[in-house]
């Protein structure tokens, strides 16, 4: 089990800060969509400057233009993207062949997929390298999590890796043991505590 973290702050430097203080227990850098909203890919490119051999991933939540998207994400540092799995079956398909092309890895997020084991199939035979169980924020405002999605997901996908992101806490230790997934994507329980690296040092325990 490989070790996200969402970093889904307001500033660039407090990112480089934050990758500073938890590299050492960290698989992939998420450059979140905050920042992506608020500084594009020129943000992307200052962190890829200053760590030009960390794994970084671009969530830039594509809806369309699928190709020429995924092709700017890593045009501009990224080694990973993410498309919405209620896009076009075609824009998937394009964004699966552009990553691959490119070398480079696509996550299909399934945020806002209502039959989700249908659509895990869908996207298990377009060739994703991931595919997410996301329960966004203003589901988790509700109380909700991604835990029992994740396990439709789990059970309907033959060759894609899994991942799970919602609002998970270390409280969940059981629930992510037992999820077992590809990769575990963790934001505000490791970027929003007073010591992150502890955080993301007792997250990378608890994966082994
Ligand atoms: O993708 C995310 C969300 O839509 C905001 O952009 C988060 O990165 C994801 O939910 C993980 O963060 P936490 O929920 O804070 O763990």
């Amino acid at each position: 089990m490989k070790l996200q973290l969402a970093i889904d702050l307001e500033d660039v430097q407090g990112a480089i800060d934050l990758i500073q203080k938890t590299k050492d227990s960290i698989d992939i850098f998420e450059y979140g969509t905050p920042l992506v909203i608020n500084f594009g890919l020129e943000g992307l490119k200052k962190i890829r400057a200053e760590f030009p051999d960390i794994t970084l991933l671009a969530d830039l939540k594509i809806m369309d233009v699928a190709s020429y998207e995924v092709n700017q994400a890593f045009a501009y540092g990224a080694d990973i993207t993410t498309i919405l799995g209620v896009a076009e079956d075609q824009s998937i398909k394009d964004a699966v062949k552009a990553a691959h092309e490119a070398g480079k890895e696509l996550l299909v997020d399934m945020i806002g997929v209502q039959d989700i084991a249908t659509r895990a199939r869908e996207i298990d035979a377009f060739g994703a390298d991931y595919i997410g169980t996301h329960t966004g924020y203003d589901l988790q405002a509700l109380g909700q999590d991604p835990f029992e999605t994740f396990n439709i997901v789990k059970n309907n996908v033959s060759n894609t890796k899994t991942a799970i992101a919602g609002g998970i806490k270390l409280t969940a230790a059981e629930e992510i043991k037992s999820a077992n997934p590809d990769l575990l994507i963790i934001g505000g329980a490791i970027s929003t505590v007073d010591d992150p690296a502890t955080a993301a040092a007792e997250f990378k325990k608890l994966l082994g």
